[in-house]
C-alpha cells in the first residue's frame, strides 16, 4: 500500500508519519509538506533514512505537484495539511481558507481522478462550535464553527462529504479533540506553558482560565487514524477523544507542579476573541465500531510530554530563535503589556 500523508512535518502529521513508517515496513509512505513556519523536518528525523519513507516539499494547493504524486499510484491519502492556530486565524483568515479549503479541494480532485481507495480528512472537534457546562459533541451534532480556523475546517469537511455523496469517493472524516505530545509547536497552550515555565517567563492564561478542553495524547490519535484507515466505513465521520476534560488553569497548574515552578508565573491576559468555552467529545462510535481505546491517562501523558520537552531542549530552542521569534514577541509582548 502506498500512503500519501500531507502535512507530515507538522505536529500531528509527523507523529503519524513516524508511527506508520515504523509500524508498516511494507507500506510506502510519502510525506508531502510545504514546510511553513510550523513544519519541521526535525520532527521526522527518526524515519528519514527508512527505505519505506520519502519526503516531498510542496503545497497541497499546487495542483500540478499533487497530481504528479497521485499519478504514481497512491492507494490512500491522509490529509493533515492545515493552518491550525486559532489565534493566527483571527488576525489573518485568508491563508486558512486557501490551505484548508482550497488545498482540500485539490486533494479531493486528484483522489477522484486517480481513484484512490481511501481519503481521510483530519478534522477537528472545533467544527461543532462550543458547549455549555454539560453535553458532548457526537458525529451528528450540527456544525457551528466560531473562528475563521474552525470555519475553514468545517468548509473542508463539507467538501469531503460532498465528494462522497456526488462521486462516491471513499472518504472518512475524523474529528479529534485537543492533542498534546512530542513535536507540538510552542504557540499552542501546553508546549508554550512548559517552555515559558522552564524559562521562568510569565504563563499567559486567556480570560478567566476556565475554558475547558478535552485532551488526547497524539499517539492515541495516531492509533485511531490507523483504525479508520484500515477499517473505517466509507462516508463515515468518526469523533476521537479521550474523556480528559480539564480547565486551562488546571492544565497550567499541573505543568507548574511537575516542574516545581511557582504559580506566581501565571498571568491572566485579555481573552481570545470568540473564545469557545468548552469542547467535549463523545467517542462511543469509534470505540464500539472500530475497537479503539486510548493508552494514556492525561496525567501520564502530560508527564511524558513534559519530560520530552526537558530532553529535547535544542528542538524548541531552535524554533524560538527562528522565524517564530517575531510572532512570539509581538503576540505575547502585546498580551503581557510589554508593547
Ligand atoms: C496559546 C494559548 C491558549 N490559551 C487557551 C485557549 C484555549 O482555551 C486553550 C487551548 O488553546 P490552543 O490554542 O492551544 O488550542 P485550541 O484553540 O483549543 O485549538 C487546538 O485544538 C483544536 C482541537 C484544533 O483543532 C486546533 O488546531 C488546535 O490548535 O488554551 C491560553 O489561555 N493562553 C495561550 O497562550
Amino acid at each position: 500500500m502506498k500512503v500519501l500523508i500531507t502535512g507530515g512535518a507538522g505536529f500531528i502529521g509527523s507523529n503519524f508519519v513516524n508511527y506508520m513508517v515504523k509500524k508498516y515496513p511494507n507500506y510506502q509512505i510519502i510525506n508531502l509538506d510545504a514546510l511553513t513556519y510550523a513544519g519541521n523536518l526535525e520532527n521526522v528525523k527518526e524515519v528519514e533514512n527508512e527505505p519505506n519513507y520519502r519526503f516531498v516539499k510542496g503545497d497541497i494547493t499546487n495542483r500540478e505537484l499533487v497530481e504528479s504524486l497521485f499519478a504514481e499510484g497512491v492507494d490512500a491519502v491522509v490529509n493533515f495539511a492545515a493552518e491550525s492556530h486559532v489565534d493566527r486565524s483571527i488576525t489573518d483568515p485568508g491563508v486558512f481558507v486557501r490551505t484548508n479549503i482550497q488545498g482540500t479541494q485539490v486533494l479531493l480532485d486528484a483522489a477522484k481522478k486517480y481513484g484512490v481507495k481511501k481519503y481521510i480528512q483530519i478534522s477537528t472537534d472545533e467544527v461543532y462550535g462550543t458547549l455549555g457546562e454539560t453535553g458532548y459533541f457526537t458525529e451528528t451534532t450540527p456544525l457551528a464553527p466560531n473562528s475563521p480556523y474552525s470555519a475553514s475546517k468545517a468548509g473542508a469537511d463539507l467538501l469531503v462529504r460532498a465528494y462522497h455523496e456526488t462521486y462516491e469517493l471513499p472518504v472518512n472524516i475524523t474529528r479529534c479533540s485537543n492533542n498534546y505530545g512530542p513535536y507540538h509547536f510552542p504557540e499552542k497552550l501546553i508546549p508554550l506553558m512548559i517552555i515559558n515555565a522552564l524559562n521562568d517567563q510569565p504563563l499567559p492564561v486567556y480570560g478567566d482560565g476556565l475554558n475547558v478542553r478535552d485532551w488526547l495524547h497524539v499517539e492515541d490519535h495516531c492509533s485511531a487514524i490507523d483504525l479508520v484507515l484500515h477499517k473505517g466505513r466509507n462516508g463515515e465521520v468518526y469523533n476521537i477523544g479521550g474523556n480528559n476534560e480539564r480547565t486551562n488553569i488546571e492544565v497550567v497548574k499541573a505543568i507548574l507542579r511537575y516542574l516545581n515552578k511557582p504559580e506566581s508565573l501565571i498571568t491572566f491576559v485579555e481573552d481570545r476573541l470568540g473564545h469557545d468555552r468548552r469542547y467535549a467529545i463523545d467517542a462511543t462510535k469509534i470505540r464500539k465500531e472500530l475497537g479503539w481505546k486510548p493508552k494514556y491517562t492525561f496525567e501520564e501523558g502530560l508527564k511524558k510530554t513534559i519530560d520530552w520537552y526537558l530532553e529535547n531542549r535544542s528542538w524548541w530552542e531552535n524554533i524560538l530563535s527562528g522565524e517564530y521569534k517575531e510572532y512570539y514577541e509581538r503576540q505575547y509582548g502585546q498580551k503581557l503589556g510589554r508593547l
